[in-house]
């Protein structure tokens, strides 16, 4: 029996998915079942690096996505359009998806997957979480009887190259972004990747399995790398800590008797030097799960690059696979059932919201870094102003001087964040304050 997959997309990821279809020997069994039966493309005359015949080469997507033939449609294009209409078409069509493309299931998760449970059909997407590494089908599966109090992660490949190289070697941003996109990490618009939206679409994605709920991705805070500079790098690594780019999602009591809320946030934040996730460098991803009663699990590889992230996606290809050799064995779907029951762990049937939490109502530590005149008392200045909203200092370092204005760097103990803005807009109206440099949180 062979499977027929209809590839959209044969750029990095769909190149290294199909070197694996290509070549199944020493892998599972069932590999050698799935056929590259059809290969949508932009450009028939760009050259390929793997060897695919012309003749199943297409500029028409949506034939693949229609054609009777084809078992499974894997959409590797990027982007929102057309890769959303063809994954809808194809569902249509009663394909089942696999897909790497976290920009579309996290915008468009229910018109999907109401599409495709209607249609009894399967859309996987272990690739589009941490590339390479297995964290979808965990969340399903195996961690599924856990109660997930948070999950922490460094899911952005191409943020974490940077900001790595940017410490080990001191290296200028957009000379070390241009790797990365010669490397294949980043997104065709590397501002998805710089500015956090890439890792915003990652955490909605696990937090809807994590917590059971669709999420509003416009309720996801997040912020960029591109503010992070060689100052705060240095200032953090002789605090003991490392800057990631975080990703997390948290369970949160805002207030007592009020049903529990829901932190999904993107940022960059000083690590502590000690935590497995400071140690996470280059490409490397990790996603840091807390449950009950699993304790502490962290899943660790690489989360971008064409072999790693293709591993996922045949991975989903196989499973839906081994799927259907099961129901090929079984009786056909009945008049009364015309619909086939699809497997409970691998389908994704979410329906209400999960509430998500104000930023303000995070309680975290904060580094902030102050330029002010070398004015004597300015440091108590800055004291009085945090002890007016309850923020207490954990340090407070005059660092030197940055030209004519000093330094200051603070961390301040947890803290409710509207409570430190009201003190941060206090401190800024301040005479001998001339500006906030950076403002990050701390793990
Ligand atoms: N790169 C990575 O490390 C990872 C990527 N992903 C996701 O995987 C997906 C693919 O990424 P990646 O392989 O890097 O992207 P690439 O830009 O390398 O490849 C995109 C492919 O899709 C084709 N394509 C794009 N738009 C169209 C269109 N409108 N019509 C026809 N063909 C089209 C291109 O054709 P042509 O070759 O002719 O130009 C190309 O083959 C994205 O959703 C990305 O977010 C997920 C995890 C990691
Ligand atoms: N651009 C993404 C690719 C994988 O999802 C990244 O850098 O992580
Ligand atoms: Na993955």
């Amino acid at each position: 029996m062979s499977f027929k997959i209809g590839l959209l997309g044969l750029g990095t990821v769909g190149t290294g998915t199909a070197e694996i279809l290509l070549s199944p020997e020493g892998r599972h069994p069932l590999v050698q079942e799935l056929e590259i039966y059809r290969v949508g493309v932009r450009d028939l005359s760009k050259p390929r690096d793997v060897q695919i015949s012309k003749e199943i080469l297409t500029t028409d997507l949506e034939s693949i996505a229609t054609d009777p033939e084809v078992d499974i449609v894997v959409e590797l294009l990027g982007g929102l359009e057309p890769a959303r209409s063809l994954i809808l078409k194809a569902i249509a069509h009663g394909k089942h998806v696999v897909t790497a493309n976290k920009a579309v299931i996290s915008r468009f998760a229910e018109e999907i997957y109401d599409a495709a449970n209607e249609k009894g059909v399967y859309v996987m997407l272990e690739a589009a979480v941490g590339g390479g590494i297995p964290i979808i089908q965990p969340l399903k599966q195996t961690l599924g009887v856990n109660r997930i109090q948070a999950i922490t992660g460094i899911v952005n490949g191409t943020t974490n190259y940077i900001l790595t190289r940017m410490q080990n070697e001191g290296a200028d941003f957009a000379d070390v972004l241009a790797d990365a996109q010669k490397l294949g990490y980043a997104e065709a618009d590397p501002t998805a990747d710089v500015e956090g939206l890439d890792a915003a679409d990652k955490i909605a994605i696990l937090a809807s399995l994590a917590y059971g709920g669709r999420i509003k991705l416009e309720e996801v805070y997040h912020e960029g790398i591109s503010k992070v500079g060689a100052a705060d790098i240095a200032y953090a690594e002789k605090l003991g800590f490392v800057i990631k780019l975080l990703a997390v999602a948290k369970q949160m009591t805002v207030a007592p008797n009020e049903p529990e809320l829901l932190q999904v946030r993107v940022h960059p934040t000083l690590v502590p030097k000690q935590h497995p996730l400071a140690s996470v460098s280059g490409v490397y991803n990790a996603i840091f799960v807390e449950g009950d009663p699993i304790g502490q699990v962290m899943f660790y590889g690489r989360g971008a690059g064409a072999g790693p992230t293709a591993s996922a996606v045949v991975s989903d290809i196989l499973n839906i696979a081994s799927i259907l050799k099961i129901i090929s064995q079984s009786p056909v779907p009945s008049p009364q059932s015309p619909v086939p029951n699809l497997h409970p762990l691998l389908a994704c049937t979410h329906q209400h919201y999960c509430q998500i939490a104000p930023m303000e109502e995070l309680v975290t530590r904060f580094y902030a870094r102050f330029l002010t005149n070398d004015s004597p008392g300015v440091i108590g200045h800055l004291g009085t102003s945090f002890g007016n909203y309850g923020v207490s200092l954990e340090s407070v370092v005059q660092t030197g001087f940055r030209g004519d204005l000093a330094e200051i760097v603070v961390v301040t103990h947890d803290v409710r964040e509207g409570n430190f803005r009201q003190a941060l807009a206090e401190i800024r109206a301040l005479e001998a304050v001339d500006s906030i440099a950076s403002l990050l949180r701390v793990l």
